[in-house]
């Protein structure tokens, strides 16, 4: 499978996932931090690819999403942003919502 396919699966596969430096219980970067901490405040679970540990999806994935830092949320296959969106959604009540429709739409898929 190539890179591109393994991004895609990825994104296709889960409802709400970070592309991040780091792993949630310990992130290597202060962006992915925020990022994880606006997640974290939902209380839905999220998944997640440690991109220090994938150089290819590190290079890859910007060419895809169109989006050049890191980290990365996809909610329900699409991107959502970066770590300032992600936490601006988190502070108006709109990341909660917006997480449980895409784990709710992916459940039902099954
Ligand atoms: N304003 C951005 C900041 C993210 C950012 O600047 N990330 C840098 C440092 S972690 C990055 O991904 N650089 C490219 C790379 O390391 O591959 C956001 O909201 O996420």
């Amino acid at each position: 499978m190539s890179i591109e396919d393994t991004i895609r699966e990825q994104i296709a596969n889960h409802p709400v996932l970070l592309y991040m430096k780091g792993v949630p219980e310990m992130p290597q970067c202060g962006f992915s931090a925020k990022a994880v901490a606006a997640l974290q405040s939902t209380g839905v679970p999220f998944a997640y690819v440690n991109i220090l540990q994938a150089p290819s999806i590190r290079e890859k994935l910007p060419s895809i999403s169109a989006w050049p830092t890191f980290p990365q949320l996809f909610v329900g296959g699409e991107l959502v942003g970066g770590s300032d969106i992600v936490a601006d959604i988190a502070q108006k009540g709109e990341l909660k919502p917006m997480l449980e429709k895409a784990v709710a739409s992916k459940q039902a898929e099954t």
